[in-house]
């Protein structure tokens, strides 16, 4: 059957129905998409998924053009429509900004199946349009909402630790349960020199060390170790592979942290997508050695514009943190400052009061 045998083969009274259904649901996808993209453009600021739910809006409108508009439109009967006095309490609450977004993609996936339904009486090929949208659009809600939960807990985090054996005084397992029990919120295996079968193995370690804790743990510079060992996340650097790659790898689950050393590479890393970034190195290190150095001046231009989790980094400790505070950042990535310390559970509290300390807290930032 052709379209229009389709629709006038509904008596009349249905086939207004079904016009009307399909109105309101192509006005409430396409409302709680904008409400989407606004969230994602204004506060997530991520240029990547911003663009993808604009071209899933595009593709909508293509699907949208099939079930004739002008039908839909002379159909609308608002001032008829007893859905408009009808509300709940919740539908008029929404406790946080996660709440708008999750709701919206309930919204959007709801109105997708109503067109894919009703459409099958108008347009196969937009019925199945709709089909493929709401599929699509599952991707993007796991993406939303996940991406929440990852942010909520690097953004708690204010003590990352990079475990290096080397730089250990004790052997590295010891010194990683001890530095999970004592609370380090990050544990990144940081090791450079060790084949990938001893590495994984290690990485396997650490995901068992760390799965029954609050610290997360993020393996430096390999997605694929950090994917076989289900950690958190992964870290990296401005040599290797770029964000979009990795998140190609990972999936939309995971953390991916980036290596900043001005701000042109942090500003791209927040448009890219990262969780967090890295900024230094800021001191001289033990650990790492340097030719040239941030330093604080960067930490305050990080501190004042970037708006995802800044970890500082490079060569900071007991002896320092506080002016890392100084400059407004709340959140330090360290290896010796932990890994040669003879009282770590003191040094870890200690650097985690100064850091909380009132100046450069971000609830605080006017
Ligand atoms: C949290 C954090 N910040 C920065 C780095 C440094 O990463 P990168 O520049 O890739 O250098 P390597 O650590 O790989 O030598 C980091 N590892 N973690
Ligand atoms: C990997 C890395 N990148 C910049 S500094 C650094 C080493 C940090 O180690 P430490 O805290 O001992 O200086
Ligand atoms: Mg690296």
């Amino acid at each position: 059957m052709t379209e229009e045998s389709i629709s006038q083969d509904l008596p009349t009274l249905e086939s207004r129905s079904v016009f009307r259904i399909l109105d309101a649901a192509a006005n409430r996808c396409r409302e709680g998409l904008r409400i989407i993209e606004d969230y994602v453009r204004f506060h997530r600021n991520e240029e990547s998924l911003s663009s993808d739910l604009k071209q899933l809006r595009h593709d909508f409108r293509n699907y949208w053009k099939e079930l004739d508009p002008e039908q839909l439109l002379q159909n609308r009967d608002t001032a008829g429509d007893i859905g408009t006095a009808i509300s709940t309490a919740a539908e008029n609450v929404r406790a946080s900004l996660l709440d708008v977004v999750a709701a919206n993609c309930k919204r959007v996936e709801e109105s997708l199946r109503t067109l894919e339904e009703y459409s099958k009486l108008i347009s196969t090929t937009a019925a199945r349009g709709f089909e493929q949208l709401r599929y699509r659009f599952y991707g993007f809600e796991q993406e939303l909402l996940l991406e929440n939960q990852r942010k909520a807990r690097i953004g708690q985090a204010s003590v990352y630790f990079l475990l290096t054996e080397k730089t250990c005084v004790l052997n590295w397992q010891t010194t990683a349960e001890q530095a999970i029990t004592l609370g380090v919120d990050v544990i990144q295996l940081r090791e450079k020199e060790l084949d990938d079968r001893e590495l994984l193995a290690r990485a396997r370690w650490l995901r068992d060390a760390t799965r029954h804790s609050s610290t997360l743990l993020i393996i430096n510079d390999r997605p694929d170790i950090a994917l076989l060992c289900d950690a958190d996340g992964v870290h990296v650097g401005q040599e290797e592979l770029c964000y979009g790659d990795v998140r190609k790898l990972l999936g939309p689950q995971k953390l991916i942290g980036i290596s900043t050393h001005n701000m042109e590479q942090a500003r791209e890393a927040v448009a890219a997508g990262a969780d967090y970034v890295g900024a230094g190195p800021t001191f001289l290190s033990e650990t790492k050695s340097f030719s040239e150095f941030a330093g604080l001046e960067f930490l305050r231009q990080m501190a004042a514009e970037i708006s995802i989790p800044v970890f500082a980094i490079g060569g900071i400790g007991q002896e320092n943190v506080e002016e890392v505070a100084q400059a407004g950042i709340s959140r330090i990535a360290v290896c010796q400052a932990i890994s040669q310390s003879q009282q770590m559970g003191r040094i870890i509290q200690e650097m985690k009061n100064i850091l909380s300390s009132g100046n450069n807290r971000e609830e605080n930032r006017v």
